[in-house]
């Protein structure tokens, strides 16, 4: 029987059903050095305050300020404080102290001068300024943070920001939230490794090494599986590896060909469908389960485009919401008009560019279907245009996905 259109579920749908079946990660201790891109499990607390004590921030001598106020400009040079000493004291307030970015200012001094406005002869600081300010160039204790206060909050995202704020409060190693452990499978007799050259009706597993490197990007490790067209040996193995694995990635075999066997071996395998087909192009089959273990199986269409803007558009939001995290809409200018008459959502694939008056602005460039994934290395990320419009005008504003940072 002809399936309808209107019984693929739309887009905003998949991604319900996606969030209800979301992941529940456990988390990990890794080293700090391994952080980077990892989502923080516990928040950074400062231990002490940002900065620690009063600061000298630049190189030069500090004096008590009240007597450069009342005209004195000459200073005997009492002591040199480098960074890494303890704390020294003025003994005399008419005298200063020669003071090193980094160190800790001396009792009774409150002001700092740069060595370029001294004269320095015989031990004796000049002061070569008619106007000082009161308490300048010192980084005062606890300015930037309180001790005891959360200047990161878990959930987040580490980049080399937070990652300093973390080693600054003495982490060596961070609780993070632990990636799932992930197979992505090629499946399909047309497909070679890549070390071979295909015969003319043959084909590399290109899919799976975008995918799998997508995932590396987002700090989530992955291996490689191939299945032949072969439902008992695609029963053997995925079987097999459901014990293994936590997320499963298939690219092809999902549509209506007689070679397409997944979506009833993973039936078979008492992995439930939550659904099959969405009303978008590309990616029309895309075929989303899991089982009662919680594995879930993300079975993307073949045509390398579509399991492209499957992992964009449905893996990201997924595991966005396994980790707690908003996913935020970019949101551009489109510059060309585009012309799409189907009732589907449409990944567009589209150039990215940022113009001096800020605005982004998104050129869509139109392969030649969801086998041309050549498109895809000229271009930056996926246009999100709305079903039910067919006509997309410059200037108008859309989401899009990105694929490609250029900044
Ligand atoms: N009668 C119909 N035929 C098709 C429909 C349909 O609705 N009715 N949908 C089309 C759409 S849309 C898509 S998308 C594809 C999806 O097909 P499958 O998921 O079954 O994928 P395959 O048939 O296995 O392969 C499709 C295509 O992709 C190539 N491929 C597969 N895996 C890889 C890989 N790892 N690396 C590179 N290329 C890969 C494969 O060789 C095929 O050319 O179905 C349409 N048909
Ligand atoms: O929707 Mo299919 O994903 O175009 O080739
Ligand atoms: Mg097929």
């Amino acid at each position: 029987m002809q399936e309808m259109e209107n019984l693929f579920i739309p887009y905003e749908k998949a991604l319900s059903i996606l969030e209800e079946h979301k992941g529940n990660f456990s988390t990990e201790n890794k080293n700090l050095e391994d952080c980077i891109g990892a989502y923080l499990a516990e928040d950074l607390i400062a231990d002490r305050d940002f900065p620690p004590f009063d600061r000298v921030t630049m190189d030069g001598i500090a004096i008590a300020y009240e007597t450069f106020e009342k005209g004195q400009r000459k200073f005997t040079i009492e002591a040199t404080a480098a960074a890494g000493t303890p704390q020294q004291s003025l003994q005399n307030s008419l005298n200063c102290i020669e003071v090193m970015t980094g160190a800790i200012m001396p009792n009774g001094v409150n002001t700092v001068i740069r060595y370029e406005d001294l004269t320095i002869e015989d031990n004796q600081a000049t002061i070569n300024l008619d106007i000082l300010n009161h308490k300048q160039n010192v980084h005062f204790k606890g300015i930037d943070i309180a001790q005891g206060s959360i200047i990161v909050k878990q959930g987040e995202k580490l980049s080399s920001a937070e990652i300093n704020i973390a080693a600054a409060v003495g982490k060596a190693s961070l609780l993070v939230k632990k990636m799932p452990k992930v197979v992505i499978f090629s499946t399909g007799d047309e497909l070679v490794p890549v070390y071979e050259t295909p015969k003319l009706h043959q084909i590399r597993r290109s899919n799976i090494y975008g995918i799998q490197a997508t995932l590396k990007e987002w700090g989530i490790l992955s291996e490689l599986q191939h299945l032949a067209d072969d439902k008992e040996e695609m029963l053997r193995t995925i079987s097999r590896l459901l014990k293994e694995y936590d997320l499963f990635i298939f690219t092809g075999g999902v549509s209506k060909g007689k070679f397409d066997y997944l979506p009833d071996v993973l039936g078979e395998l008492q992995v439930k469908k939550h659904f099959h087909k969405i009303q978008q192009r590309p990616g029309k089959p895309f075929w989303f389960g899991s089982n009662t273990n919680g594995k879930k199986i993300f079975a993307l269409p073949g045509n390398p485009v579509s399991s492209f803007v499957c992992v964009y558009m449905y893996l990201q939001f997924w595991l966005h919401k396994s980790l707690g995290i908003v996913s935020e809409t970019l949101y551009v200018q489109l510059k060309n008009d585009v012309e799409f008459k189907p009732d589907l959502v449409y990944f567009l694939e589209a150039t990215l560019e940022s113009k001096p008056d800020g605005k982004l602005v998104a050129e869509a460039i139109k392969g030649n279907g969801s086998g041309d994934f050549a498109n895809l290395v000229k271009t930056d990320g996926f246009l999100i245009l709305p079903q039910n419009k067919s006509q997309f005008f410059a200037n108008e504003v859309y989401p899009f996905v990105p694929y490609r940072t250029k900044w």
